[in-house]
């Protein structure tokens, strides 16, 4: 079930059924422990969620990543304004025979949801719906924030996904799109700041903006509401 959170909240317990000593871990400079925040990374296959998730906490892009199976869990520790905030970043598997055992386990406390389509790929994005809809099925409420990514921007000559029609289809959903590239070090900071974004939305629960370098209207205001049906007339 999804857990609406609020300022003051400890998620300790939320991954209960790890055997990561991570997750206890505790601030080094005094006893209050970090408050933990569960972050599933979500698209077809090859769109680019490992690198993305490995470029924000390896801090660099990963060569020759293989398939991910089941899932991989990163982790990055923030100091936002003094307090100690870890995304543990769960990576699932885009092939449907490498996570159909996992889906469960994908959803289970869930706290955020980063949606990745591939701009280079009209299929990855055309199936987006789908995967909001799974994640919808698993009872991820409104007040769980979610974005959409498009990644692989470098590849500017093999676009596929208009920025219009991908803003588009986020409005009809009320998310926020960020477009950026894994790859590119330029962008480094970029994937650095969309999960920031989120970050500082789970931590205080209130709408915050994330300027974009051209400012070209990809990643707006939050909005909260969940629309009665999520249409797209582009
Ligand atoms: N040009 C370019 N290639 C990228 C970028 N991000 C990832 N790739 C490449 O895209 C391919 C797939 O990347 P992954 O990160 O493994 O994709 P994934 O979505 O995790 O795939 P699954 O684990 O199968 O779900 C790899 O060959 C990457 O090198 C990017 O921003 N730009």
């Amino acid at each position: 079930m999804a857990i609406e959170h609020k300022p003051g909240d400890e998620f300790d317990t939320v991954f209960g059924q790890s055997d990561s000593s991570e997750l206890t871990s505790h601030r080094d400079h005094d006893t209050a422990p970090a408050r933990i925040f569960k972050i599933i990374v979500i698209g077809d296959s090859n769109v680019g969620k490992t690198c993305l998730t490995y470029r924000f906490c390896g801090g660099t892009f990963l060569k020759n990543p293989e398939a991910t199976i089941g899932v991989d869990f990163r982790e990055r520790t923030l100091e936002l304004d003094g307090e100690s905030i870890k995304l543990q970043i769960w990576d699932t598997a885009g092939q449907e025979r490498f996570r159909k055992s996992m889906v469960e386990h994908y959803y289970r406390s869930v706290h955020a949801v980063i949606f990745v389509y591939d701009v280079t790929s009209l299929s990855s994005f055309e199936s987006v719906p789908d995967w909001i809809e799974e994640c919808s099925r698993h009872c991820v409420g409104p007040l769980v924030p979610r974005i959409m990514v498009g990644n692989k921007c470098d590849l500017r000559d093999r676009r596929e996904v208009p920025t219009t029609a991908a803003q588009c289809l986020a409005d009809s959903y009320n998310f926020p799109l960020f477009e950026t590239s894994a790859k590119e070090p330029a962008e480094k900071e970029h994937v650095d700041a969309i999960f920031l974004t989120l970050a500082y939305r789970l931590k205080s629960h209130k709408p915050l903006r994330l300027k974009q370098p051209n400012e070209g209207g990809v990643g707006r205001l939050w909005d909260q509401r969940e629309p009665e049906a999520a249409t797209c007339q582009c």
